[in-house]
């Protein structure tokens, strides 16, 4: 098996407070696992807020490097990559994806201009083929360059807005995208539809996808494998449905009981049973 990304007894602390109540605080504690580079896949990591999740985003996408452990993408381990090429190369093959899109977007500028941005940056290309490249990438989401040119982001919606962040991020040719609560500002009528982007890009373009969020509706529904997080531990991993049906870890269930919906077929059961009782009665 050739590794696209293996993270190995990760940890990150951080040292907060002044100079006389320094306290540390253990954000991430010997997380380990790896992604397989011949079997794209929706690796998603759940847990509550301060769990540890964006920060193993951050490491992995190289903007913050662990206390002990490594994370190597392709081999390469990523907190040695120093001169600006080393660093570009890695970017092209990892992108990320963040919460809000109305952030990623300057209200001043047009979406074009963005796509444009990184089509120049990373593959060094020309007006012609930097717009073709555009209109490919926006293809796989949905879109075409016709209908973004001129654009503004207060012109679009959270979840057009989203789509086209997700096409910026193809267009250098991504092997991992690293997604974090990409749907969490979405309209929940629009979540689905952008989660289920990931798995046409899993599919139909070999990109395996980080999709870090706390809402366990879309991970059932979109995840491969999972891991639970819960201060910093891992304290559940495997197959996403394997996990979120059967939790063995008090929390994972707590998790699980507070936000997944309830069945809806057990649901109808226990309505019949209650309206025959009723009727009975
Ligand atoms: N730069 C930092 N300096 C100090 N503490 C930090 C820093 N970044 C994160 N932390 C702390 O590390 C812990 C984990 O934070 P992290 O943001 O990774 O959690 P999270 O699961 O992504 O939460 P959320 O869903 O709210 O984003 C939290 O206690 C947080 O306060």
């Amino acid at each position: 098996m050739s590794t696209l990304l293996e993270l190995a007894n990760v940890t990150k602390t951080f040292s907060v407070g002044g100079l006389f109540d320094r306290s540390k605080v253990e954000a991430v504690k010997g997380a380990g696992f790896t992604l397989d580079d011949a079997r794209p896949e929706i690796f998603t990591i759940v847990g509550e807020s301060g769990s540890g999740k964006t920060t193993i985003a951050r490491m992995i996408l190289g903007n913050e490097s662990p206390t002990s452990g490594t994370i190597r993408f392709m081999g390469e381990d990523v907190a040695g990559l120093r001169s600006r090429r080393q660093r570009l190369a890695f970017m092209a093959r990892v992108q990320p994806i963040f919460q809000n899109p109305f952030e990623a977007f300057n209200p001043l500028t047009t979406l074009d201009y963005y796509l444009y941005a990184t089509a120049r940056r990373f593959l060094q290309v020309d007006k012609a083929e930097a717009d073709e490249a555009m209109d490919r990438a926006l293809g796989h989401v949905g879109l075409s360059l016709a209908e973004v040119k001129g654009r503004y982001s207060h012109e679009l919606s959270g979840g057009q807005l989203q789509r086209i962040a997700v096409a910026r991020a193809l267009i250098p040719g991504p092997k991992l995208i690293v997604a974090d609560e990409p749907v969490s500002m979405v309209d929940a009528s629009l979540r689905m539809s952008i989660v289920n982007l990931f798995r046409t890009l899993r599919d139909e373009l070999g990109v395996s996808i980080i999709y870090i969020t706390h809402d366990l509706a879309t991970a059932y529904y979109i995840s491969d494998r999972v891991i639970i997080m819960h201060r910093g531990d891992i304290v559940e991993a495997g197959d996403a449905k394997a996990v979120l049906d059967h939790p063995n870890h008090a929390y994972s269930l707590a998790l699980k009981n507070a936000v997944l919906p309830p069945d809806p077929v057990a649901a109808r059961k226990a309505l019949e049973m209650r309206r025959s009782v009723s009727s009975a009665a």
